[in-house]
């Protein structure tokens, strides 16, 4: 999986821009806000229809333009493969591929493998739960079709549920018989979605130690853990059992709508006690076990964007990380950094074909 060029038309500060890539390493170099970053954005925005960094589509529209236009030409299993991404003002976003628009966007996802590790992660420790679960998501979602299916079907019935908490709430009324109905649905999904998520991490959880050791040296330990309320019962009991709390918040307290994920390190939590250094190793640690288990999924090598990787890292980690590019079978890989020097440097002790773009 190669992206041989890409070319940009009105995406964010870039009105016309046409790059032709190197088939392993490609470093974009200049200065803060010259637009590094965005062509990352861009080729992540081919691979899953929509920005990492801005989740609101109109505003990766070149200011003052009326539309953007992102096209990748990508080699995959020696075929060429054209992948369009692109948005009008008042009109729906469009993505096809060889000419031919996809219906559903869910189709595209996974088609064009690819993980990005960026300063932006670091939402991941700091933030709630819910960033935790979009990760976890989409990991799984990228090689599991039938999962993404499963937790739409679920969302719906939560929000119907909710809604009917609300409904008895306003209306001073109560009925346990129509809410059984959406408790059935929700054991349903949710166990099928629990039991995924606590496959995948059973996976997932021994190639992150295995990377946060290589990173690290092993200095420190870390733990990574599933947190459910379905370790505890299944997700009916639950819901009878909490009945007269979701009548009083007129919401569903429990479900996996509130699993979450546990980081830490030296048996603390990282968010409070890992140093900065520490807590970009972690995400990284993090995002290359996400690599492996795509790249074993589905036997082909993500394209590896890094965003901005080498700030905040001893000459020890960068040294490790290097190594770990080198020796490894990783595929493409497209790196931003603020000092063309660094990078050069670094570059140079890959033994890897590269290209460096002055932005
Ligand atoms: N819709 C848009 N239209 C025009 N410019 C935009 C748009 N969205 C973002 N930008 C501009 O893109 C620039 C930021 O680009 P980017 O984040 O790629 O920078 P960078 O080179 O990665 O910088 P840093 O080294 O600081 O991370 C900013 O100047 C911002 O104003």
């Amino acid at each position: 999986m190669v992206l041989n060029t890409l070319s940009l038309l009105n995406y964010k500060n870039f009105d016309s821009q046409d790059f032709t890539f190197d088939q392993k390493i490609n470093c974009f170099v200049g200065a803060n806000g010259i637009g590094k970053t965005n062509v990352l954005d861009a080729i992540y925005n081919l691979s899953f229809g929509k920005s990492y960094f801005n989740p609101i589509a109109t505003q990766n529209i070149r200011h003052g333009e009326e539309f953007f236009v992102v096209e990748g030409l990508f080699e995959k299993d020696e075929r060429d493969e054209k992948i369009i991404v692109s948005l009008k003002k008042g009109q729906k976003k469009m993505i096809k591929r060889n000419g031919k628009a996809y219906d559903k966007f869910s189709d595209h996802i996974g088609f064009i493998p690819l993980v990005i590790i960026s300063p932006a992660d670091r939402d991941l420790i700091i933030e709630g739960s819910e960033t935790r679960r979009k990760f976890i998501d989409s990991v799984i979602s990228q090689s599991d079709k039938n999962y993404l299916n499963q937790l739409i079907n679920y969302n719906k019935v939560l929000q119907q549920r909710n809604a009917l908490l609300k409904y008895f709430a306003l209306n001073n009324t109560f009925n346990a018989q129509t809410l059984e109905v959406y408790n059935e649905q929700l054991q349903v999904y949710g166990s099928e979605i629990f039991s995924t998520r606590k496959a995948f991490l059973e996976t997932f959880i021994p190639i992150f130690k295995a990377r946060y050791n290589a990173i690290s040296n092993q200095q420190e330990p870390v733990h990574l853990s599933y947190k459910s309320d379905l370790f505890e019962d299944d997700l009916n009991s639950l819901l009878k059992l909490n009945i007269n709390k979701d009548k009083a918040l007129h919401y569903t307290s429990v479900g996996i709508h509130k699993d979450d994920l546990n980081f830490e390190i030296d048996g603390f939590p990282i968010k409070k006690f890992g140093s900065q250094g520490q807590q970009k190793s972690f995400l990284i640690a993090l995002k290359l076990a996400q690599f492996d288990f795509i790249k074993a999924q589905s036997g082909v090598s993500p394209i590896l964007l890094l965003d901005d990787i080498f700030d905040k890292l001893d000459e020890n980690r960068v040294a490790q990380i290097i190594e770990l590019v080198d020796n490894e079978n990783f595929g493409q890989l497209f790196i931003s950094d603020t000092h063309a020097d660094r990078t050069e440097n670094i570059i140079k002790q890959v033994h890897q074909s590269y290209k460096i773009f002055k932005l």
